[in-house]
């Protein structure tokens, strides 16, 4: 972020008539897969050991531009026919460090895995490459990354902006060692350089030193990932992070479906007092909406999971909570905490600041647009019970904003999303699904293939 605490400028686009629910929804729902899953193996199976299958992989606008920067890296990804409701597989063929790329670009879009994530990787290739995006990519956090590469000895030519756009000169090979960034601003740093660091010749000793990092299950998440495809990943004491040398393994899996992306169909249980299952919600998993099961309690549902089935049943009302980390589930709870009878307090959420817009100055912005008493902190939000009112609710280009807005469309009559269309960052059947929950005898397609 570049110290402004402003929010992105709201285009005026299309309006959408947030569906109202004049009856409890009762409704069963499948979601694609996760961007943060995808975006990880996408990445791992361009740094593999052989060619790797990403079975029900996402498809959406985040996933399109980390395909794209791959390619423009020099790794194959071909589309093939699979059991995926939401789209094909996936085969990935890795890059080739030594061959000479000449000049290369990497469109960023908004997507803060793709910024974050592809720099490591490009410094393994041969050539120029250059990187930007939408332009409030320009806004986000990017110093850590840009500083780290400078830091393993590549040469990054950023005209001092410590920001979108840059671009590297890269030499076919990182000698790797012991690097020390800042990560408090995004999960995100250590991500990206732990993704790549098996692949220096050294491997990496990441080292956070700073005020505290945000998001740690994305971390956990990464380690889990490397860890299942052969690479040691020592992360026994806190903000060091030890990755070996040595191959990633290539692979054949499924990506699991997006457990925050379910969050805001989870939520129009309690928002309509109604009952939403989610089949196939994972046993095990690293994904951060594993957390909707305490979260929606303490907001007054009962959550049950029962044969790989989340259940949510909405409460007699939503409570107000205190709730810290939540990290990218945050505007889904803020939506129901201006639904809720009484006080709610999110905390340690301040670097949603830097996310695909300015999250705590768009939450209050638009919550309070509609009627609503919502109030930044430090590191949050104060939402306090107001009755809200019809009115337009801006999304700033922010897929977790417009499913904020449609999870108030359905308990306040008259809300319009402005670009409802942005939710294909990460889920471009988002409307979609959302009516399907209205449709009598909503039923949810099998998939065909083995789970
Ligand atoms: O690594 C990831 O896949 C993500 C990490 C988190 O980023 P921050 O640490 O910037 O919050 C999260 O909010 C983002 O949606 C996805
Ligand atoms: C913060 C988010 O995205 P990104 O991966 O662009 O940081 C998000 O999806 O909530």
């Amino acid at each position: 972020m570049t110290g402004s605490t402003t929010t992105n400028a709201a285009p005026h686009g299309t309006y959408w008539p947030a569906p109202f629910a004049t009856a409890p929804l009762d409704a069963t729902v499948r979601v694609p897969a996760s961007k943060s899953l995808t975006n990880r193996y996408l990445v791992l199976a361009a740094l593999a050991d052989g060619p790797s299958r990403l079975r029900s992989p996402l498809h959406s606008r985040d996933s399109a531009l980390m395909v794209g920067a791959l390619r423009a890296l020099g790794a194959g990804v071909e589309e093939v026919e699979g059991d995926g409701l939401f789209g094909p597989d996936l085969l990935v063929t890795p890059i080739q460090p030594d061959r000479p790329l000449g000049a290369a670009a990497v469109d960023c879009g908004l997507a803060g895995t793709v910024m974050r994530f592809v720099p490591p990787l490009a410094a393994l290739c041969s050539g120029h490459i250059t990187f930007d995006g939408d332009p409030h990519a320009r806004n986000r956090p990017m110093g850590p990354i840009i500083a780290g590469l400078r830091g393993l000895g590549i040469d990054v030519d950023d005209d001092g902006r410590s920001a979108l756009p840059f671009s590297l000169a890269a030499g076919g090979s990182v000698e790797g060692g012991h690097l020390v960034i800042d990560a408090s601003s995004s999960s995100q740093f250590v991500s990206a350089l732990l993704l790549a660091g098996a692949r220096f010749r050294r491997g990496l000793h990441l080292e956070h030193s700073g005020p505290p990092v945000p998001s740690l299950d994305h971390i956990a998440m990464t380690v889990q990932v490397l860890r299942g495809l052969g690479v040691d990943v020592d992360d026994s004491t806190p903000d060091h992070w030890i990755v070996s040398p040595g191959p990633v393994r290539a692979f054949d899996l499924r990506i699991e479906q997006d457990l925050s992306n379910a969050g805001p169909f989870l939520a129009a249980a309690l928002a309509t007092r109604g009952t939403v299952r989610i089949p196939d919600w994972p046993a095990e998993t690293t994904q951060v909406g594993d957390q909707w099961r305490s979260i929606l309690v303490r907001l007054g549902a009962s959550v049950e999971y029962d044969g790989g089935t989340l259940t949510v049943t909405g409460g007699a009302r939503i409570l107000g909570a205190d709730l810290a980390d939540t990290s990218e589930l945050a505007p889904t709870v803020a939506a129901l905490c201006a639904l809720a009878g009484s006080e709610s307090r999110l905390s340690g959420i301040a670097h949603l600041r830097g996310h695909e817009t300015d999250r705590l100055a768009a939450l209050v912005t638009e919550i309070n647009r509609l009627g609503g008493d919502a109030e930044e902190t430090a590191d949050g939000l104060i939402i306090r019970p107001r009755p809200l009112h019809a009115g337009v609710f801006h999304s700033y280009a922010d897929h977790r904003m417009a499913t904020a807005g449609a999870i108030i469309g359905l308990a306040v009559e008259g809300v319009q999303v402005e670009d409802i269309g942005t939710t294909s960052k990460t889920m471009p059947e988002f409307p979609e699904l959302w009516r399907g929950m209205f449709e009598a005898g909503n039923s949810v397609p099998e998939r065909t293939g083995a789970h």
